[in-house]
């Protein structure tokens, strides 16, 4: 019906313009000498004029205007409903998307196994066999098996991650915080993860990527984001994107350039930290490679310390337009690669590579913590531990979700670190999986999902109708409005209306006066003196001589008006209440040509109108004319202020 309705718009918001220049050419006897044929006012024969009305064009009748103003606001009021009714089914969506997060847990941990790299010492045994939710490593004669949420072979491709990881950027949108952490060995994948190369992007960039692409398609709100990331490192934090270049390039920092703020709602601000709006991917891509680039020209020696600090970046995401439910509190996404987790005494590191294997250390069995904290639900939850910690409060926690991918490496020399880190994710893990699980529970557990996943596709779809419906109903309303205050607003309005387009500046200098001037200038010299041209007035003709090259806009609809007027002159006869005319114009806008191009619809001189009469005050209201097509009324209404100048 909106589809419609929008067509009908479309047609009479361009269709009019050309039958006002077919009325004007035909009423005016400009066409005269055309392939039509037809006589110019002068060969009319001398039959008798039809009897003319005198009316006042100030008019346009009440209740069509009324009409239109109620189409308007019941147009607003069916806008007003879908989007309630928007706002309502992704409530619906939201929750049941919350739903099936908690049931599979708010912190979920993956594994992903990395390929064997030509440096590895292949074996002829692997020690590390993979199933969908599971890991077995053998080690030393011995067997360990692993549960987790998921787990990617050696083969899974970044898009396979990223697939599994989508879910929760959705509840980003929705408000929630959000903490995505790379964890593992030095040498796993950790970077290749987040990061990837140009060829294989990584979580990061296909996050903003995706957030960027289901910002743009929620009509029900807008989002703002902006970026930040910084770099903690032997518990110090430095700001990845800040626009001054360190004192010293490769300058040890030991001091915490940055403060970490804890509000008394649990809220952290980080004093200092750059944070970036970013408007597009394509901006925020380039702030990443910067950060990216500041990370691998850090701190002392300069690449190996890379994978001796952790690298956080922050989407913060800001929505607005919901207006039912306030401003709601931005959300953050934080997307972390960790510092590489072996052990030490395996290492054999000494000195500063000591230290800095404790303080990532230290900082990874914090983030174990918090984590073991908030899956156990203790009242106290560890934070101040670590920097890390303190950092990503409150994105752990209440009404947050995380995301933990555990890397793990396949040979068998790194065993050991491998079970290390699968007892991590084991410790992290929120709840018990699948199959742990008795069969019954299992099954209802399953049904539940499904469930919930059929709830919230169905609010989905359903609300991508809606936005569609919103999207026709906007587009309709702001046709009508265009519409209307073409038709019933005096001139000025256009001028103020912030929607109007830049064409009706032409209509501005192409002022009602200036067609009146330009009617002035065709009468004849019998005109009374309040009638004849000024300067301004020869002036404004030549403004108006510049704005009829222009293309065809509601301004040149009235360059045709104007000939129209100058045609008038000469005939001196034309009225707007001639029936003729008003014939005309019925049919036009009825769709038909006939009346236009046929000699006996053109206008007669009317003897009894020889001059033009514009005091359109004396004119009774009974002989108002009635022009129910909008753009016609629009010219008019041009026509009105004229005359109205003029009394
Ligand atoms: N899934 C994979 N597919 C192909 N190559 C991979 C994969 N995972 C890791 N690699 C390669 O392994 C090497 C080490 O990976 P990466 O640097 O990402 O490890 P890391 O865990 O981040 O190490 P560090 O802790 O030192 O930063 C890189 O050359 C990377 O390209």
């Amino acid at each position: 019906m909106v589809l419609d309705e929008i067509a009908q718009i479309r047609s009479k918001v361009t269709l009019p313009l050309e039958m006002v220049e077919e009325s004007v050419e035909s009423s005016s006897g400009l066409n005269s000498d055309s392939a039509d044929g037809l006589p110019s006012v002068s060969e009319m024969p001398e039959s008798p004029p039809p009897p003319t009305e005198f009316t006042d064009v100030n008019v346009v009748p009440e209740h069509e205007k009324k009409e239109f103003e109620e189409s308007i606001s019941n147009l607003q009021g069916e806008i007003t409903a879908l989007k309630s009714k928007q706002r309502s089914l992704d409530e619906k969506r939201r929750e049941a998307l919350n739903k099936i997060l908690d049931i599979k847990g708010s912190i979920r941990v993956f594994c992903r196994v990395r390929p064997f790299l030509s440096v590895d010492r292949r074996k002829i045994r692997l020690p590390i066999s993979t199933g969908s939710e599971n890991v077995i490593v053998r080690s030393s004669g011995s067997r360990k098996d692993f549960t987790l949420d998921k787990v990617f072979p050696q083969e899974a491709t970044q898009e396979e991650v990223f697939e599994e990881v989508e879910p929760i950027l959705r509840s980003a949108l929705d408000g929630h915080n959000i903490c995505i952490f790379a964890y593992g060995q030095t040498g796993t994948g950790k970077t290749f993860t987040m990061e990837g190369t140009n060829d294989q992007p990584g979580i990061v960039p296909r996050a903003i990527q995706e957030l960027f692409r289901q910002a743009s398609q929620d009509t029900s709100a807008s989002f703002t984001f902006s970026m930040s990331m910084l770099e903690v490192y032997m518990g110090s934090l430095r700001d990845l994107l800040s626009q001054k270049p360190p004192a010293r390039m490769f300058e040890p920092v030991s001091k915490c350039a940055l403060n970490i703020q804890t509000g008394s709602n649990g809220s952290v601000e980080i004093e200092r930290l750059t944070d970036v709006v970013v408007a597009d991917f394509a901006q925020a891509n380039r702030w990443y490679s910067k950060g990216r680039r500041a990370r691998s020209t850090s701190w002392t020696s300069v690449n190996e310390a890379s994978s001796r600090s952790h690298c956080l970046t922050r989407i913060t995401i800001a929505r607005a337009g919901d207006t039912e439910v306030g401003k709601p509190e931005p959300s953050k996404l934080w997307m972390v690669d960790l510092g590489g987790s072996e052990r030490l005494l395996k290492t054999g590191a000494t000195g500063q590579t000591m230290d800095e294997g404790k303080a990532i250390n230290l900082s990874l069995s914090a983030l174990g913590d918090v984590i073991a904290a908030l899956k156990r639900k203790r009242n106290h939850i560890p934070y101040r531990n670590s920097k890390l910690t303190q950092i990503l409060r409150d994105s752990l926690g209440d009404g947050s979700k995380a995301l933990m991918l555990v890397h793990i490496s396949p040979s068998e020399d790194d065993a050991g670190e491998t079970i290390c880190s699968l007892n991590f994710a084991k410790r992290a893990r929120a709840i018990e999986s699948n199959r742990d699980l008795p069969e019954d529970l299992k099954k209802q557990r399953e049904k539940r999902l499904a469930e919930l996943d059929d709830q919230m596709r169905d609010a989905e779809e359903e609300c991508q109708k809606i936005r569609n419906n919103i999207k026709a109903a906007e587009f309709l309303l702001q046709e009508k409005k265009k519409l209307f205050s073409l038709s019933y607003q005096p001139l000025d309005e256009h001028q103020e209306s912030p929607r109007s387009p830049p064409v009706d500046q032409g209509k501005v200098t192409e002022s009602p006066r200036t067609f009146e001037k330009s009617v002035r200038r065709n009468v004849s010299s019998s005109v009374p003196h309040f009638m004849s041209s000024t300067v301004c007035s020869r002036q404004r003709r030549g403004v108006d001589g510049d704005i009829s090259g222009r293309s065809r806009t509601p301004g040149s609809g009235n360059r045709h008006l104007s000939k129209l007027f100058a045609s008038q002159s000469q005939s001196q006869s034309l009225s707007y209440s001639d029936h003729y005319f008003k014939e005309n114009l019925r049919s036009s806008r009825n769709g038909k040509k006939s009346g236009l191009g046929e000699p006996n619809a053109l206008h007669t001189e009317n003897p009894s109108c020889n001059s033009l009469d514009l005091k359109s005050s004396s004119i009774p209201r009974s002989k108002r004319v009635s022009m129910s097509h909008p753009n016609l009324r629009a010219t008019f209404s041009h026509h009105r202020r004229r005359m109205s100048d003029l009394s």
